[in-house]
């Protein structure tokens, strides 16, 4: 038995309606999986724009008041389970998935699909969604080898994390990354060398890296300064104009407050907000999920 790929965010787009075919939604806990796309409108994104890139979709969670993580970072469990349900649906229709290294050591996450059912009743099958290939932005290599996704790996149940880094400047800080480098290859990890400016990566160079890689889709979790560097970063389109680098965006609100104390995506959306289409707004249990795409120019 192979393992299902579900519709493709880079063939279809996101639908506009998370919760798939209205009559056979995964999310009620019924096993049937989403066959076909029920967009009313054209969602696609012009192939000029991401012939270059993987189409692109930023997804996460936030409180009433624009918060995505406690004090501190605190990791918060804001999504209910039907709209992490929903996340997970996601995650099947993307070929990788992002972190920040932030996240990755804060959170400890393990970018799968569990939560979503069974699938099927033979033993062994009951799980085969498909899974997106975890990639971190971890100049510095601080990712634990201990970590869940390298664990995951190892086990056989995730698939090889693949970590984009850049070497340091400093000569004398060259050996100790080597380290870190030869521990995280050890520990399954795949690790891609990219460019980097004060400890940020050119989210184009990464993205041009991961389509000559053969990926055709992204979806980007956060955390905080990831969110920010995908909304704030473009690219110079054909007619040489500024345009975006993610074509969905997919938030999830819950019904929490999480106070003045917590982290928020501190992103001024208004400079985008010109440019986005509202595609749908849905009710997950108690969380409302909104759909947004960019517009073609
Ligand atoms: N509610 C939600 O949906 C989510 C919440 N979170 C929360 O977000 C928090 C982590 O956020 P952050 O600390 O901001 O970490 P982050 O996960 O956004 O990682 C940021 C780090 O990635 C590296 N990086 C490399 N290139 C970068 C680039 N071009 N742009 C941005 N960063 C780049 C830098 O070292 C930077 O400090 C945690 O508290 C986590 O719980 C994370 C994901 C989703
Ligand atoms: N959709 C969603 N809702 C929340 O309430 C969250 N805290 C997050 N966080 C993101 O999901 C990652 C954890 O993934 P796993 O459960 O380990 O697979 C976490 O690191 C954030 O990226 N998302």
């Amino acid at each position: 038995m192979q393992t299902l790929f579900p519709n493709r965010a880079h063939d279809v787009g996101i639908p506009d309606g998370l919760s798939v075919n209205s009559n056979s939604s995964v999310y009620t806990g019924n096993t049937s999986i989403y066959t076909g796309s029920n967009s009313s409108e054209d969602i696609t994104t012009p192939e000029s724009r991401y012939s270059w890139r993987p189409h692109v979709t930023l997804t996460f969670a936030q409180s009433i008041d624009a918060k995505i993580a406690g004090q501190g970072g605190k990791q918060l469990a804001l999504s209910g389970k039907e709209s992490l349900v929903m996340t997970h649906w996601i995650r099947t229709m993307h070929d990788a998935i992002l972190v920040g290294i932030g996240t990755a050591l804060n959170d400890d996450p393990q970018l799968n699909t569990r939560h979503l059912p069974a699938m099927t009743t033979v033993p062994g099958y009951e799980h085969k969604y498909h899974l997106p290939r975890p990639t971190i932005l971890d100049v510095n290599l601080r990712l634990k080898p201990t970590c869940k996704l390298l664990k995951n790996y190892k086990a056989g149940t995730g698939r090889r994390p693949w970590i984009f880094a850049s070497k340091p400047k400093n000569q004398n800080d060259l050996d100790e990354w080597w380290a870190r480098k030869e521990a995280l290859k050890t520990a399954g990890a795949k690790v891609y060398v990219v460019a980097a400016t004060d400890g940020y990566i050119s989210l184009s160079d990464f993205l041009k890296t991961l389509k000559t890689l053969g990926i055709r889709s992204l979806m980007v979790e956060g955390g905080a300064k990831i969110i920010q560097s995908f909304l704030r970063e473009t690219h110079p389109g054909l007619d040489g104009k500024a345009i975006p680098i993610v074509d969905n965006i997919i938030i999830t609100v819950a019904p929490k407050i999480v106070g003045a104390d917590g982290v928020g995506y501190d992103c001024d959306l208004t400079t985008q907000l010109g440019q986005l289409n509202h595609i749908k707004t849905e009710l997950f249990g108690r969380d409302t999920v909104m759909t947004f795409k960019f517009k073609n120019d």
